[in-house]
């Protein structure tokens, strides 16, 4: 009888795990999100960011929400550790990819990477939150002005593009998922906008159509 109760006890209050991998240029402040979201989740702080160095690699952290586990994954973002991030997309639920909103200069460079990651198969039906760091700085660009330079880049893109037709090719769903994209503002050093974008991916990875159970690591 204890067993019978004790596993339905287990069964009523397991937590569903849910992968969400952390992306974007090198510098963006990825692991100063990862950090914050364990300091605002976690009984144990995360780092400070003065002790925080460019990643090399990976970096995990996870928190715990109703009825929910969140698995962050936050990845390299220099030039030569772009390339693993592909390993990651077949066993997440959620991607966040983050932007300085405050270095115009490398914004061009980010689209492109962020173009490369939309145009992934495997993360095609998965929530994807585009994330404008730095908001803290007075320099930064604002939500609406990062969504609307993503566009005219895009449209840009596609101009130059037009007799090229490969790049045309699955086009429309990207120009959907483009459309619908969600933007959120964040600054992971002040921490402001960090709990509304946590709870961006907790609702959507709730939502989502991949199995809980195949996350990263499992
Ligand atoms: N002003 C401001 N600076 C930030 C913010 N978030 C991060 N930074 C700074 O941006 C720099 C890079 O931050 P990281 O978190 O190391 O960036 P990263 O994206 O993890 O970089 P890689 O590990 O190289 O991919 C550091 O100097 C941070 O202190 C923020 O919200 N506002
Ligand atoms: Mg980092």
């Amino acid at each position: 009888m204890y067993h019978l109760l004790k596993g339905l006890h287990e069964y009523l209050t397991r937590k569903e795990e849910f992968s969400v991998i952390i992306i974007g240029l090198d510098g963006a402040g990825k692991t100063t999100l990862l950090e914050r979201i364990k300091t605002l989740y976690n009984d144990t702080p995360g780092l400070t960011p003065d002790k925080i160095a460019p990643t090399v690699g990976q970096n995990t952290g996870k928190i715990t929400l109703p009825s929910t586990i969140l698995q962050f994954w936050d990845l390299g973002g220099q030039r030569g550790i772009r390339n693993i991030w592909h390993r990651y997309y077949d066993d997440c639920h959620a991607v966040a990819y983050v932007i300085d909103a405050e270095d115009r200069e490398r914004l061009s460079e980010g689209w492109e990477v962020f173009d490369s990651v939309l145009s992934s198969p495997q993360i095609l039906n998965i929530p994807l939150l585009l994330i404008a760091n730095k908001q803290d700085s007075p320099q930064a660009l604002s939500v609406e002005e990062i969504r609307q330079d993503y566009e005219d880049w895009h449209q840009r893109k596609m101009e130059n593009a037009r007799r090229n037709v490969r790049y045309g090719e699955g086009d429309s769903e990207r120009r959907e998922r483009i459309a619908s994209l969600d933007v959120m503002g964040i600054s992971a050093i002040e921490g402001t906008g960090v709990k509304a974008a946590v709870d961006w991916l907790f609702i959507r990875v709730q939502n989502s159509r991949r199995d809980p159970q195949k996350g990263i690591g499992r």
